[in-house]
């Protein structure tokens, strides 16, 4: 059973499965969780949560004090590739930016999470995190689902939507765990390599397939 911090799960004994999202930057997580909101799962996006923590007055004051004036815009808010350009250059400093960020993400996703729980038009709970295994939020979820794309469609995909080259891409990729370990721990796979409909037409049939296995439990 889901604990009523909302992040105590055992496999489906929840009120609904918690369902967590892996793969690599621009695989297609977040499409996946969009489709997913489509069948009345609730999402939890942890970069959403991050940039939310960013605009805290006291984590933008410490990260001026680690950082300099320059990763502070003209109206006193965090310039997130200035912090970016620092932190996927250095392993000290983006685990610094973690140690500041994380505690907070993780806060308020048990506070969403405890309001998600046992609330019948809530058919499933969906962390949508990146680092779902870096951070051990595997360990709060029932089931895992791995969204794949190749390496040539994602750079496309980052470098139309965010302005990414390839080595922006590669940085990041490369502070996450690798994409093999990702796939191991996968129970689905989604492989997200053509249009959004095929995406949504797979995220349904893979939430279809979670909801039974978990009502026959
Ligand atoms: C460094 C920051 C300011 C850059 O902001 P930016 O707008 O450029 O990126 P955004 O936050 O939208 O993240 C986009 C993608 O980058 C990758 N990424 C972000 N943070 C990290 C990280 N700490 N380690 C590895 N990859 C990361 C993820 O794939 C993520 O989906 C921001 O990513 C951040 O604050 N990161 C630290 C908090 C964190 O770990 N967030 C991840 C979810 S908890
Ligand atoms: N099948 C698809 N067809 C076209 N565009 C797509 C498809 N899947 C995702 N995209 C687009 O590619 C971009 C990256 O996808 P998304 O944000 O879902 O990736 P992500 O895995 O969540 O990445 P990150 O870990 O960096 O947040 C988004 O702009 C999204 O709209």
């Amino acid at each position: 059973m889901t604990g009523s911090d909302g992040l105590t799960s055992g496999r489906f004994r929840g009120s609904q499965p918690v369902i967590g999202l892996m793969g690599a930057p621009g695989s297609g997580k977040s499409e996946v969780a969009r489709a997913l909101t489509g069948e009345g799962c609730a999402v939890i996006d942890a970069d959403v949560l991050a940039r939310e923590a960013l605009e805290h007055p006291e984590v933008v004051a410490v990260l001026r004090s680690w950082l300099g004036e320059g990763v502070v815009d003209g109206e006193g808010r965090v310039d997130r590739g200035a912090v970016g350009a620092v932190v996927f250059g250095d392993e000290a400093s983006r685990r610094r930016l973690e140690g500041l960020i994380h505690p907070r993400v993780h806060a308020e996703r048990a506070r969403l999470r405890s309001g998600y729980v046992g609330d019948p038009g809530v058919v499933a709970i969906v962390e949508d995190c990146p680092l779902l295994l870096e951070t051990g939020l595997d360990g709060e979820c029932d089931v895992l689902v791995f969204v794949d794309a190749p390496r040539s469609v994602r750079e496309e995909r980052v470098y139309r939507t965010r302005g990414w080259s390839a080595a922006e891409l590669a940085l990041r990729e490369g502070a996450q765990i690798g994409l093999d370990i990702k796939r191991e721990r996968a129970d689905y796979v989604i492989v997200n390599d053509a249009d959004p409909e095929h995406c949504r037409v797979q995220s349904r049939r893979v939430l279809s397939q979670i909801l039974s296995s978990c009502s026959s439990e």
